[in-house]
């Protein structure tokens, strides 16, 4: 991404997410005549802190309200801002694009707005070869990721009593990226077949998961491990593993947590997770605590963070200098990575820098409301962080990632798993 360039066309178009809800689609021509298209990704169970995404008129951005004013400014502002102008590399037209919008949080131009053209750009720029190598940094090795299928929903992604919006399996264990992929749909299949033989719904959610009704987080972890075993697999790290994001600020309300009608504290959240991990192979969790529980988050992980991977979302959303802070207070021991969090391709790469500094991993991962492009599923191979999240293996949008890495894995055979 060296060698000077100069965009001569950019546009955008409102198109569908896979929840239905409006969102864009960006596309880029340089110079040479390399075109490329993005599609961007929209949460649901969002921090607040994240870069704001553009939603015309009502703040209820769920009400099925569109992205026409951040479609215009792709075309009208950002257009005109880049548009015949010569450029160094992607970090320098992530800046243009920061300072012309001006605001902390990119609200002026809409987050949405800048990282699609950020992505189309740097797809574009990549040119001939794999995205996930130019996209590479330096003294990086690529890495096929261990992938996170989020096989059971609850919280804001379903329309269940699950109180944790994610129960993922994690097949940590497994020889290759195609074995593991094999796992996750052997485990999907057979927990299919266990919620119909328990006389459970088998209904979707958002991310493709199971949507049953059940409530208690600890029959589900029953349920998952019985899958596992099942399915013919180990259920622990040498096998498959179980990860959660129980997304806890979804559930915490004035001062306390709220699990399947009990109302718990930050200490008793703790002792919850710390017996969960002690019942059951549960390798990760994410957002275990509110993002505004930065106290409880440093008991988390000072009790639990030498065992279990404790990830943080809402409480970092991708920001560099959050997770910088966090660094500092011994909060968490890994980030989750998305790139619409922060709003640029740029600003990913170096929260992701400033995890690989402080030891920190990184996981991944889409949004609930995604779109069939596999921008995500390259970030992960180049970044060599070794985990991505894309969930269910049931959906289009989500199939789309894990079949790009296979494509990946044939192609070049890159090592596979967690970071060594
Ligand atoms: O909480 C999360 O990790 C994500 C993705 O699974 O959900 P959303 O995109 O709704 O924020
Ligand atoms: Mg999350």
């Amino acid at each position: 991404m060296s060698t000077a360039f100069t965009p001569t066309g950019l546009s955008a178009l409102e198109v569908l997410d896979s929840r239905g809800n409006p969102t864009l689609q960006v596309s880029v021509t340089l110079d040479d005549g390399r075109t490329s298209v993005a599609g961007v990704p929209s949460g649901a169970s969002t921090g607040s802190r994240e870069a704001v995404e553009l939603r015309d008129g009502d703040p209820d951005r769920y009400a099925g309200k569109g992205v026409l004013t951040a479609v215009g400014h792709v075309n009208g502002e950002i257009a005109e801002l880049l548009t015949g102008r010569r450029f160094e590399d992607l970090a320098q037209v992530d800046q243009a694009m920061i300072d012309a919008d001006g605001t902390p949080t990119k609200a002026r131009l809409g987050a949405n707005a800048i990282v699609g053209v950020s992505m189309a750009l740097a797809r574009a720029l990549s040119g001939d070869a794999p995205l996930w190598q130019s996209l590479a940094p330096a003294g990086v090795s690529p890495r096929l990721p261990v992938p996170h299928f989020n096989v059971l929903n609850g919280g804001a992604h379903a329309a269940n009593d699950l109180d944790f919006q994610e129960f993922m399996i994690a097949p940590v264990g497994a020889p290759s990226f195609t074995e593991a992929v094999r796992a996750g749909a052997a485990v999907y299949a057979r927990l299919r077949g266990l919620l119909r033989e328990a006389g459970h719904a088998t209904g979707l959610g958002d991310e493709g998961g199971f949507a049953p009704d059940i409530a208690a987080p600890e029959d589900v972890l029953r349920l998952l491990v019985q899958a596992i075993t099942d399915a013919g697999y180990t259920p622990g790290r040498e096998g498959v593993a179980i990860a959660l994001d129980p997304a806890a600020s979804e559930f915490y309300r004035d001062g306390a947590y709220r699990v399947n009608g009990e109302s718990l504290s930050s200490d008793d959240m703790i002792e919850r997770y710390a017996t969960m991990v002690r019942e059951f192979p549960v390798w990760s969790i994410e957002d275990g605590l509110a993002e505004g529980d930065w106290d409880g988050w440093q008991r988390m992980t000072d009790r639990m963070g030498e065992s279990t991977q404790l990830v943080g979302d809402d409480i970092f959303v991708t920001n560099p200098a959050i997770i910088t802070e966090a660094v500092e207070r011994r909060v968490a021991n890994s980030a989750l990575i998305k790139l619409n969090q922060i709003g640029s391709v740029t600003e990913t790469l170096a929260a992701m820098a400033v995890c690989r500094q402080a030891g920190y991993t990184q996981m991944v991962s889409h949004r609930s409301g995604e779109t069939p492009d596999t921008f995500i599923a390259d970030l992960t191979v180049a970044t060599g962080c070794g985990q991505l999240k894309s969930e269910a293996p049931a959906r289009g949008e989500r199939v789309a990632k894990y079949n790009r890495l296979l494509e990946i894995d044939a192609a070049a055979g890159l090592p596979f798993g967690l970071t060594p």
